[in-house]
């Protein structure tokens, strides 16, 4: 069915929605941003269709709304949209990391027009803005749903529907099962990434040379420390009292760890990171979200001209498309490595088969 999509925020996760949506027959989506440079682009883009001015206008015209402000702006839109005398139903759905204020705003609605399906899409970057935003953001990521007390399946389906171009695949939570899960395995690890930073931070006045030693191990742990601040506080202090008892709870880890050092348990602490290292390995792969969603090959290659492109050649020539590539370490005169990601694992293991018949030494992650 043909909808008119009205979404609000054209960051980097509505403008990555709106880039799915507007590819729809028949839709019409129009977005609204409080910034009119993200609004031009979008539109000279052809991401969005309609440029809205006004937010009471563009809300009595769509359809659909989607919310994709930070989490406090979009408690205020909540608010002030139950105040908007609609003479059509619409449905509305946000993209917000922590849910409970948010379903505590729409389950309060008493409007008979209004429905609210809440969303979050389980993907994202330390990037921000429109310009950071891309179609593919949600390929094969976990998109979770949080119905409101007034919404039914049918809405959900209605969602589904409508960001089916997206890749992602869709899961029902209640507010506070999402909540907790996105504290372990998002937030939580966020504030330590942060500080991890600090920490390293803090020893730069004794060790000038430390920066030059953080290689991938730690670029690897702290890439999100690098995310907008901004957005970050919003979340923490929606999420405020699960990641209160969190840092509890990894006070006490930090002590049972502290106490393998102290009392020399080498048993301890090899169960301790074999454990940690079993349960990493068995995470499911080809999903986004903490683990990359491609089929990654890691390729040693030496520090000198042309290297990568020996690599990236052969793999171009045997006609093998890569998804992603990055360089994980490299250091003067010594072999790096290189992470290729690729869409499938015939790709995956073609490719290794290719480069080692050329020499080189491969490691497949599956
Ligand atoms: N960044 C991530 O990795 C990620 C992943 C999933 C969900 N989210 C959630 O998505 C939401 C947006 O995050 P983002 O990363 O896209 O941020 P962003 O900064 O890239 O985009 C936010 C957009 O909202 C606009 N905006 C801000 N206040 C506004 C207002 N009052 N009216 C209209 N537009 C306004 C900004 O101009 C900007 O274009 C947040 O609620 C966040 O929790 C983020
Ligand atoms: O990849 C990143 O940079 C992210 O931080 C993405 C991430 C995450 O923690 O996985 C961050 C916040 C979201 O709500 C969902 C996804």
């Amino acid at each position: 069915m043909a909808e008119k999509v009205l979404i609000i925020g054209l960051g980097l996760i509505g403008g990555s929605l709106a880039m799915n949506v507007s590819k729809k027959e028949g839709h019409l989506v129009i977005g609204l941003d409080q910034d009119e440079k993200t609004l031009n682009m979008a539109l000279k883009q052809g991401v969005i269709h309609q440029a809205a001015k006004d937010f009471e206008e563009a809300v009595k015209e769509a359809d659909i709304c989607v919310l994709a402000t930070p989490i406090s702006v979009t408690i205020e839109y909540l608010h002030a949209l139950q105040k908007i005398e609609l003479d059509k139903p619409l449905l509305v759905t946000d993209v917000s990391s922590v849910k409970k204020r948010v379903l505590e705003a729409a389950d309060q609605w008493k409007h008979p027009m209004l429905s609210f399906v809440g969303g979050h899409p389980m993907a994202g970057s330390h990037k921000q803005g429109y310009p950071a935003a891309k179609p593919h953001l949600f390929e094969n990521a976990i998109y979770v749903l949080t119905p409101s007390v007034h919404a039914n399946g049918e809405e959900a389906n209605r969602l589904k529907e409508l960001f089916s171009e997206t890749g992602a695949r869709f899961l029902t939570f209640t507010t506070r099962e999402h909540d907790e899960m996105t504290a372990v395995i998002s937030h939580f690890p966020h504030l330590i990434a942060s500080s991890l930073v600090h920490q390293a931070k803090g020893w730069q006045d004794t060790h000038p040379s430390i920066e030059h030693l953080a290689a991938g191990g730690f670029k690897d742990i702290t890439r999100i420390a690098s995310s907008n601040p901004r957005l970050w506080q919003d979340i923490f202090f929606q999420n405020r009292e699960l990641l209160l008892s969190m840092l509890d709870d990894w006070i006490s880890e930090m002590e049972k760890v502290r106490g393998f050092l102290s009392e020399k348990d080498s048993e301890g602490t090899l169960k301790y990171l074999t454990d940690a290292k079993h349960y990493r390995d068995g995470l499911p792969v080809k999903e986004r979200g903490a683990i990359p969603a491609f089929y990654d090959l890691y390729v040693d290659i030496h520090d000198k001209p042309g290297a990568i492109y020996q690599v990236i050649g052969q793999l171009a020539a045997a006609d093998i498309s890569i998804k992603n590539i990055e360089i994980l370490e490299i250091r003067e005169g010594i072999t790096g490595v290189l992470r290729i990601s690729f869409a499938s694992s015939e790709d995956q293991v073609q490719s290794k088969a290719l480069l080692e018949k050329n020499s080189f030494e491969v490691m497949l992650q599956q």
